[in-house]
C-alpha cells in the first residue's frame, strides 16, 4: 500500500544514501568505499519505483540487487580452503587495480538488511510469506549494527556509516508505514509466530555477536604472539651479537701491541657478515682514538684517528666503562657519526698480565639496519612493522597489503635498552585467517527464524480454517437434522389429521391400498350421533375436545385388534381391520360403540353420547375400495336412519361387472 508518509521517508531515504555516497566517494584510482552507500542508493530506487507502481521495474531490479548482495555475501560465508580470500582479491584487482575484496564488498549487517529489506519488498505486504518477520529482522539488524557502531572498532567493518544507518531506517519505515494498517486485522495470527522469530533473530544476533567477539580475540592473540616472537627474535639477536663479540674482543688479550690493518680486517670480516647491522667493528685505544676499523668504506676511513669523547660525548661514560674500568659499555640510542640512530657497544680488551684495558672493541650497531634485518624475516604481505623508542620511530616496514586498524606493541631488551616493535597485520591477512563459522551461524539463524515464523504463520492459518470448517460442519449438520424434522413434520402433517393426531384419510387410504391382498377385510365408518347440536350448545371447542377422546379410545380399540384407526373428515372415522371377517368386525364395532357410550361424554339434551357405525366385509376377491367404502357408507346411513347408537352390518359389495364370482 503506497501512503504519503511511506513515499515521503523513501525520499528522506534517497537524500541519505545520496549524501552517504557523496561523502564516501573518492576518485577512481584509489580505494573505493562505495561499498555501502551505492547499494542502499540503488534499493531506494528500487523501493521508489515500485512506490510509482513500477512493479515490474521494481521487481527485477530488486532482484538484481539481490544477486549481487548474495554474491557479496558468498565471499563472507565461503570457506578459505573453497575459496581463498586471495583469490576473492585477484577478482577486485581485475575489476580496480590495487583494490581488494574489501573494497568492494558492503559490510556484513549493511548487506543482510538489504537482502530483507528488497525480499519484503518482493513479497510485498503479504503477512503469509513472511513481510513481518522480514521487516522485523532488519529492524533487529539495524539495532545490532547501532551497537556495533557504539561498540568498539571492529577488525571488519560489519555496520555501515551513520548516514547509511539513518537510510536504511528511512527505508524501512518506509515500508512498514505502509503496512501498518494491512497488518492489524492479521495481528491475532501474526502474534505468536512473529514474537517466536523474533525471539529466535535475537538470539541469533546475540550468539553471532558473542563468536565474532571470541573469534576476533582469538586472531588478535595469534597475531599478538607472533608479533612478540619477532621482538624475542630481535632481543635473542642483539644478544647473540654481544657473545659473539665478545669473543672477538678476547681474541685480541694475547695480543700486546696494536692489531695490524689486515689481521683486524681479516678478523672483523666475518663477525660483519654474519651481522650486518654492524656499521663498523674498530678498535679504540685507552686515548679513545680509533685506530682499526672494519670495513674499510670511505666513512670509517674518515673516522680513523678521532677521538671518541670528543667526537661522541654522549657515548662517553660506556667508552669509559670498557677503557678505565674493563667492563663492557654501551651507549644508549645516540645519532651515530653516520648520521644514523644505533647504538654502540664497548667491549674492552684487557691487557693478559691484568694492568687493566689495552684498549676496546667498538661495535656500532645501526638500530634501522637492525630492524630491517629482522623485518626482512617477515612476509610484508602479512604486517607492517615499525621499531620505536618511547617518542621516536627508528625504523619502519610498510606492509605491502594494506593494514587493519589493529596494532600491537611488543616491548624488545637490547641489552637492558628497552624499545617497542608495533607490528600491524594486514587486512589480507586477518581475513584469511577469520573464522567463517560466525557469519555461518548468523545467515542459518536468520534463515531458520524466517522459516520458523513461516511454519508458525501456515500452522497458525490452517488451524483457524480448520476450525471453521469443524464450525460449519457443525452448522450444517444441526441445519441437517432441523430440516429432516421439519420434512418429518411436513410428512406427518400431511398424512395425519392436526386435531386427533389420528391418520388422516389419504394416509387411510394408502394402507388400504397396502392390504390390497388382505382377505377378509373389513372396513368401518363412524359418525358421532347428533354431533351439530352439541357443537351449538357446548361449543366448537368442547365439540373438538369431543373429537380427541373419541380418537384417543377408537385407535385403542382398533390398533389392538391389529387395525387402523383414522378421521375420515368432519365427525367422521373410518377402520380397517386386515383379517376380519362379518361377525368379528361386528363384535369389535360393537364394543366400539359401547365403550363410547361409556365416557362421561353428554350429548346436548344430558344423554351419553352415542355414534353409529356401518360395517362392512370383503371375503375374497380383487380389492374393491370405492365399493367398500360405499357400502359401509350406506350401512352407517342405515344405521342414521333407523335411529343412531347402533351397529349395521351392510351386505357384501357386489362383484365388478366382469369379474368372476
Ligand atoms: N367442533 C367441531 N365440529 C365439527 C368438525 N367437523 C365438522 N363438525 C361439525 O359436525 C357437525 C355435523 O353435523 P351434521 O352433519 O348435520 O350431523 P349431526 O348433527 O351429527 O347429525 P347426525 O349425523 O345426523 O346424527 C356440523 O355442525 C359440523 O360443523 C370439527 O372438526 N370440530
Amino acid at each position: 500500500m503506497v501512503t504519503r508518509p511511506s513515499l515521503n521517508l523513501t525520499l528522506l531515504a534517497l537524500l541519505l544514501a545520496v549524501l552517504a555516497s557523496l561523502l564516501d566517494w573518492v576518485p577512481p584510482g584509489q580505494a573505493l568505499s562505495l561499498t555501502g552507500s551505492l547499494p542502499i542508493l540503488a534499493t531506494t530506487l528500487c523501493q521508489l519505483a515500485w512506490h510509482h507502481h513500477h512493479q515490474a521495474l521494481a521487481r527485477w531490479t530488486g532482484l538484481a540487487i539481490l544477486m549481487v548482495l548474495i554474491f557479496a555475501l558468498a565471499s563472507f560465508l565461503i570457506p578459505e580452503h573453497w575459496i581463498a580470500h586471495a583469490a576473492w582479491n585477484r577478482l577486485a584487482e581485475r575489476l580496480i587495480a590495487g583494490s581488494l575484496i574489501v573494497d568492494w564488498r558492503p559490510p556484513l549487517l549493511v548487506i543482510l538488511c538489504l537482502i530483507m529489506l528488497i525480499a519484503s519488498l518482493l513479497v510485498r505486504t503479504r503477512a503469509n510469506l513472511g513481510s513481518p518477520q522480514l521487516q522485523a529482522m532488519t529492524a533487529l539488524l539495524l539495532i545490532m549494527q547501532g551497537i556495533e557502531t557504539w561498540h568498539a572498532p571492529h577488525l571488519l567493518s560489519l555496520a555501515g556509516s551513520a548516514l547509511e544507518q539513518a537510510a536504511l531506517w528511512s527505508l524501512l519505515a518506509a515500508q512498514l508505514s505502509g503496512v501498518a494498517a494491512n497488518w492489524r486485522d492479521h495481528f491475532p495470527g501474526l502474534k505468536r509466530a512473529l514474537s517466536a522469530g523474533v525471539l529466535l533473530t535475537c538470539l541469533t544476533l546475540l550468539f553471532w555477536h558473542q563468536q565474532k567477539t571470541l573469534v576476533e580475540s582469538n586472531l588478535r592473540a595469534d597475531t599478538q604472539v607472533q608479533s612478540q616472537r619477532l621482538a624475542e627474535n630481535l632481543s635473542r639477536e642483539i644478544h647473540d651479537h654481544l657473545q659473539a663479540m665478545q669473543r672477538f674482543a678476547n681474541s685480541w688479550e694475547l695480543q700486546d701491541s696494536l692489531p695490524a690493518e689486515a689481521q683486524w680486517a681479516r678478523q672483523a670480516a666475518p663477525y660483519h657478515r654474519d651481522f650486518q647491522y654492524f656499521l663498523n667493528i674498530a678498535f679504540i685505544d685507552t686515548d679513545s682514538r680509533i685506530r682499526r676499523v672494519y670495513p674499510a668504506s670511505a666513512t670509517n676511513q674518515r673516522l680513523l684517528g678521532r677521538r671518541l669523547f670528543d667526537a661522541q660525548p654522549e657515548g662517553r661514560s660506556a667508552q669509559g666503562e670498557a677503557l678505565f674500568s674493563g667492563r663492557i659499555g654501551r651507549t644508549g640510542i645516540i645519532e651515530l657519526l653516520q648520521g644514523e640512530p644505533g647504538i654502540i657497544h664497548y667491549l674492552p680488551i684487557l691487557d693478559d698480565d691484568s694492568q687493566g684495558p689495552r684498549g676496546a672493541v667498538g661495535m656500532v650497531v645501526s638500530l634501522p639496519v637492525l630492524a630491517d634485518t629482522l623485518f626482512r624475516q617477515t612476509n610484508a604481505n602479512h604486517f607492517g612493522l615499525s621499531l620505536m623508542t618511547l617518542d621516536q620511530t627508528l625504523a619502519e616496514r610498510e606492509a605491502i597489503a594494506r593494514v587493519a586498524a589493529w596494532q600491537h606493541r611488543s616491548s624488545i631488551d637490547l641489552d637492558g635498552l628497552s624499545l617497542t616493535l608495533v607490528s600491524r597485520p594486514t587486512l589480507s591477512l586477518l581475513l584469511s585467517r577469520l573464522s567463517r563459522q560466525p557469519v555461518v551461524s548468523l545467515t542459518t539463524g536468520l534463515l531458520l527464524a524466517y522459516l520458523l515464523y513461516m511454519v508458525l504463520f501456515a500452522h497458525h492459518h490452517m488451524a483457524s480454517q480448520q476450525r471453521l470448517m469443524v464450525r460449519s460442519n457443525r452448522e450444517l449438520r444441526h441445519e441437517v437434522r432441523n430440516r429432516t424434522r421439519l420434512q418429518e413434520e411436513v410428512e406427518w402433517l400431511a398424512s395425519h389429521d392436526d386435531l386427533t393426531k389420528l391418520p388422516n384419510r389419504r394416509h387411510f387410504m394408502q394402507v388400504l391400498e397396502r392390504h390390497h391382498q388382505t382377505r377378509p377385510l373389513s372396513l368401518l365408518i363412524c359418525d358421532i350421533d347428533h354431533f351439530k347440536q352439541i357443537n351449538d350448545t357446548f361449543g366448537h371447542l368442547q365439540g373438538d375436545h369431543y373429537l380427541k377422546r373419541i380418537g384417543e379410545l377408537g385407535r385403542e380399540i382398533i390398533e389392538s385388534a391389529g387395525g387402523v384407526f383414522a378421521r375420515y373428515g368432519g365427525e367422521e372415522f373410518i377402520a380397517c381391520l386386515p383379517s376380519h371377517d362379518a361377525v368379528m368386525a361386528r363384535d369389535i364395532a360393537e364394543h366400539l360403540r359401547e365403550a363410547i357410550q361409556h365416557l362421561d361424554l353428554r350429548q346436548a339434551d344430558g344423554r351419553p353420547l352415542t355414534i353409529s357405525i356401518g360395517v362392512t366385509t370383503q371375503m375374497d376377491g380383487e380389492l374393491q375400495i370405492d365399493a367398500l367404502l360405499q357400502a359401509a357408507d350406506e350401512a352407517l346411513y342405515a344405521a342414521k336412519a333407523e335411529g343412531r347408537n347402533r351397529v349395521i352390518i351392510a351386505p357384501p359389495p357386489s362383484a365388478p361387472a366382469g369379474s368372476s364370482p
